[in-house]
This record gives C-alpha cells, sequence and structure tokens, in this order.
C-alpha cells in the first residue's frame, strides 16, 4: 500500500472523503491502526495519561515521546505518522523548537510533528515548516495550557472566543501547518473553520463538520478505565474483555490446569528414570 502523503490529504478535503487519525503509543498498537486502514496515526502526549499514568499531558518528555515515535513508525507502514511535541518543548524559543522538531524526523522518521497553539505559536510552526519539517496545529483545548483556560473545556463558545479560534485557525495555516486539530470546539464552529481553511482539520469534540476526525486508542477500545467525556465513543468494552482472559489465566494456574501437555515440552521416559535412579 502507497504511503500517504501530504498532497493525499489535501485531495482527500478537496474530494470531501473524510480522514480518520487514531493515537497509538506502540508498535503493537500502530499496526492494528494502520491494518484499521486510518489515513494518519498520532502519537499523542495523551500517551503520559493512557501509557504512563499521569494525570495530565504535561510531565512527558522529548525523550519518551521520540522513543514512542520510532515504535510507532517501526509498526506502521501506510498511514502519515504525527508525532506531539511536548509541553516546553517548543515554547522557550525558535532554535530550541526546530532541534527538538528534528529530533522526531530524524531519530524517529515521523511524518509530521504537532504543538499547540494559534496566533502565538505561528512564527514558531512557520520556523520548523521553514527548516523543512512538516506541522501539524492544534487549537481549541489545549491539554497543554489547560490550567490558563480554566480546566479541560470546551473553547469558542462567546462571540469574541469564536473569532479568536478563527483567527488562530488562519494563522496556523498562514504559517504553513499542512494540517489543524480542532479540539473540543461546538461543532457548527468547527465547521466554519473547516470550511475557511484549505488544509484539511481534523477534531475531537469538534463536531460532523471537520475534514476527519481523530479520538486515542484507549477511549475507542475502552482501555483506559472510566474516562467517558461526551465526544468519546467506545467500540468495544477491551479493558474489560481483557481483564476476563486474565482472571481466566490466573484461575487456570491456581488449580493446576495450566500448563497442560499440549503447553508443556515432554522428555524420554527411560531417560528421566535413569536420572531418578543415580
Ligand atoms: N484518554 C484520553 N483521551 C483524550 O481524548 C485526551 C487525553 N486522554 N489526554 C489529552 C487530552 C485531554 N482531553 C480531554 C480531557 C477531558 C475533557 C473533558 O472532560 N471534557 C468535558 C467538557 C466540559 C465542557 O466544557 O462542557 C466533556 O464532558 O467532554 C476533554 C478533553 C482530550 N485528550
Ligand atoms: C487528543 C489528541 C488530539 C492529542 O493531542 C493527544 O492524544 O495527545
Ligand atoms: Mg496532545
Amino acid at each position: 500500500m502507497k504511503k500517504i502523503s501530504i498532497p493525499h490529504l489535501k485531495e482527500m478535503k478537496a474530494r470531501g472523503e473524510v480522514i480518520t487519525m487514531i493515537t497509538a503509543y506502540s508498535a503493537w498498537q500502530a499496526r492494528l491502526v494502520d491494518e484499521a486502514g486510518a489515513e494518519m496515526t498520532l502519537v499523542g502526549d495523551s500517551l503520559a495519561m493512557v501509557e504512563k499514568g499521569y494525570p495530565g499531558t504535561l510531565p512527558v518528555t522529548v525523550d519518551v515521546m521520540v522513543d514512542a515515535c520510532a515504535a510507532v513508525t517501526r509498526g506502521t507502514s501506510r498511514s502519515f505518522v504525527v508525532g506531539d511535541m511536548p509541553f516546553l518543548s517548543y515554547e522557550v524559543d525558535r532554535a530550541q523548537a526546530i532541534a527538538n522538531a528534528g529530533r522526531f524526523v530524524k531519530e524517529a522518521a515521523v511524518d509530521a510533528v504537532k504543538l499547540e497553539g494559534g496566533l502565538e505559536r505561528a512564527e514558531t510552526i512557520r520556523a520548523i515548516v521553514g527548516a523543512g519539517m512538516a506541522v501539524v496545529g492544534h487549537i481549541g483545548l489545549t491539554p497543554q495550557s489547560a490550567t490558563l483556560l480554566g480546566g479541560f473545556r470546551v473553547q469558542g463558545r462567546d462571540l469574541e472566543g469564536a473569532r479568536r479560534l478563527l483567527a488562530d485557525a488562519k494563522a496556523v495555516e498562514e504559517a504553513g501547518a499542512c494540517a489543524l486539530v480542532l479540539e473540543c470546539v461546538p461543532a457548527p464552529l468547527a465547521r466554519l473553520i473547516s470550511e475557511r481553511l484549505t488544509i484539511p482539520t481534523i477534531g475531537i469534540g469538534a463536531g460532523g463538520g471537520c475534514d476527519g476526525q481523530v479520538l486515542v486508542f484507549h477511549d475507542i477500545l475502552g482501555l483506559y478505565g472510566d474516562f467517558r467525556p461526551r465526544f468519546v465513543k467506545r467500540y468495544v468494552e477491551g479493558g474489560k474483555i481483557l481483564k476476563e482472559a486474565l482472571e481466566t489465566f490466573v484461575d487456570d494456574v491456581r488449580r493446576r490446569g495450566f500448563p497442560d501437555e499440549a503447553h508443556s515440552f515432554g522428555l524420554d521416559e527411560a531417560l528421566i528414570e535413569e536420572l531418578r535412579g543415580s
């Protein structure tokens, strides 16, 4: 299968074909996402929460994200892989942003990096693109600055906030981003933003008017406890099913039902008798 490219994603938007993005944090997860046919795979900094047990995304480092991205690209053949740049890896100055984006590209072979922010991040996006790397933007609910937003809340609900998001979207596009994630934005506003941009928008909690949709792997599969915000749809109770299998194994071992002969290696009877005798 041919690798998905930026022109391919733009053509999908132009043709009105919806783009699917799913997160992955390891090679086996990436393989499932790729084989399921998602055009884009996001190595989200949500890794901090769903894989590392932190309550938020801030603690994850560039080293950890680059390592996860490298595993994901090894497990991917067709999907366009995007690596999330962690908190404070691109805000300090442009040189550091370019150097850190470069680590994702050189050490993990991602197709693009993603960073959070609108107008205030436009020059950084321009600098990374200027250095020859593809960038995906992310506006609306930006979890890395959730403290300033007053928590995990829907953004752009009043006229001023909605105007700001439209301006942010335009600024990210003009800075050279190849796609834009819209997180927790009212559906009619996300639709308007999507109409006003030529680059594809990928929504999470942003309604059906976006050019694409993204959800976290663990949320789709029911693998992240009882985290169920409004925008999440669970397609399988994965955690429950997997736990039942593990419980059956524990039970099998306890009652000495495992391992049986079929799962053990034999030895010639005479040989073992000889051993016993000596
Ligand atoms: N497992 C997981 N799934 C995600 O979608 C996700 C992460 N982790 N980690 C990083 C961010 C954080 N995200 C979140 C987390 C919580 C809400 C939340 O509680 N939203 C409320 C909105 C309340 C409102 O303003 O009306 C909701 O009920 O949806 C939203 C996005 C999305 N991302
Ligand atoms: C929720 C998506 C867009 C993300 O940024 C992440 O998984 O970290
Ligand atoms: Mg993220």
